[in-house]
């Protein structure tokens, strides 16, 4: 990541990859300039946080005008390092691996997943699109070849820890942790983890206490 994403809020950096993919469709569609008030309706982000976040970029919209989207996607690409591919291991081709590999992720942004790794005898080997699945054996060594940074884990939770120190011992710099396992990691990795389940509650949980929806996302 540039540095200049560190500098900005983590509330707003989260929010860049939406803003990007939104921006992308209307610069497609060959639209010029974007209200913050469009913007708004489109990534459904109250236009206040809008004007908020894109003051951290130093792209100041003109009242009546909007923003320039050649500019702020020019910005967004330079600062998501949208033009350099990030590189992705799957580890665990099961119900969940399976999907994310047939989704095509390099439609929306840079990553891909370059390699998957799999203990099942009858998975090893049986490539999925283009992606080859390899044994666990091999995980080192496969990482190292094609210099991968980001590991996605769909693996059973109770072989999540062990998985994980592997990928702490070689060159993995962050982590996508759909299994329910709390997993511990050194400063050096960052993780995210993402459950249905808590998600799911979460949206019960507002959908009770809070009727009118919130509209902001700030943190
Ligand atoms: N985060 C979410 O929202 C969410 C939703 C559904 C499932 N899950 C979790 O995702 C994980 C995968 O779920 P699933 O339904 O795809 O399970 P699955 O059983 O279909 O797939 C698991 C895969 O991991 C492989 N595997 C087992 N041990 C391994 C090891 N030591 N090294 C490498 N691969 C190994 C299995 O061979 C299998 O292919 C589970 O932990 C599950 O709880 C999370």
């Amino acid at each position: 990541m540039s540095n200049e994403i560190m500098k900005i809020p983590q509330a707003t950096a989260k929010r860049l990859p939406l803003y990007y993919r939104f921006l992308k469709n209307l610069h497609s569609s060959g639209k010029q300039r974007v209200s913050s008030a469009e913007l708004s309706e489109a990534v459904k982000v109250d236009s206040a946080t809008i004007r908020r976040d894109f003051s951290y970029f130093g792209a100041l919209g003109k009242k009546g005008y909007g923003y320039n989207v050649n500019y702020l996607l020019s910005f967004f690409r330079k600062t998501l390092d949208q033009d350099e591919l990030t590189k992705v291991a799957l580890i665990g081709v099961g119900n969940l691996g399976v999907a994310f590999l047939n989704y095509n992720f390099l439609k929306n942004n840079n990553t891909k997943i370059e390699v998957a790794f799999d203990i099942a005898e009858d998975k090893v080997g049986q490539p999925i699109g283009d992606v080859d699945i390899h044994h666990m054996d091999d995980l080192e060594k496969v990482i190292l070849e094609h210099d991968i940074q980001v590991a996605i884990l769909t693996v059973p939770a109770a072989v999540a820890q062990t998985i994980t120190d592997r990928l702490v011992d070689s060159s993995i710099k962050g982590i996508l942790n759909f299994t329910p396992a709390r997993l511990s990691v050194p400063p050096s990795v960052r993780i995210h983890h993402i459950d249905l389940a808590v998600e799911l509650q979460s949206l019960v949980y507002f959908l009770k206490h809070y009727p009118t929806p919130e509209v902001s996302e700030e943190e």
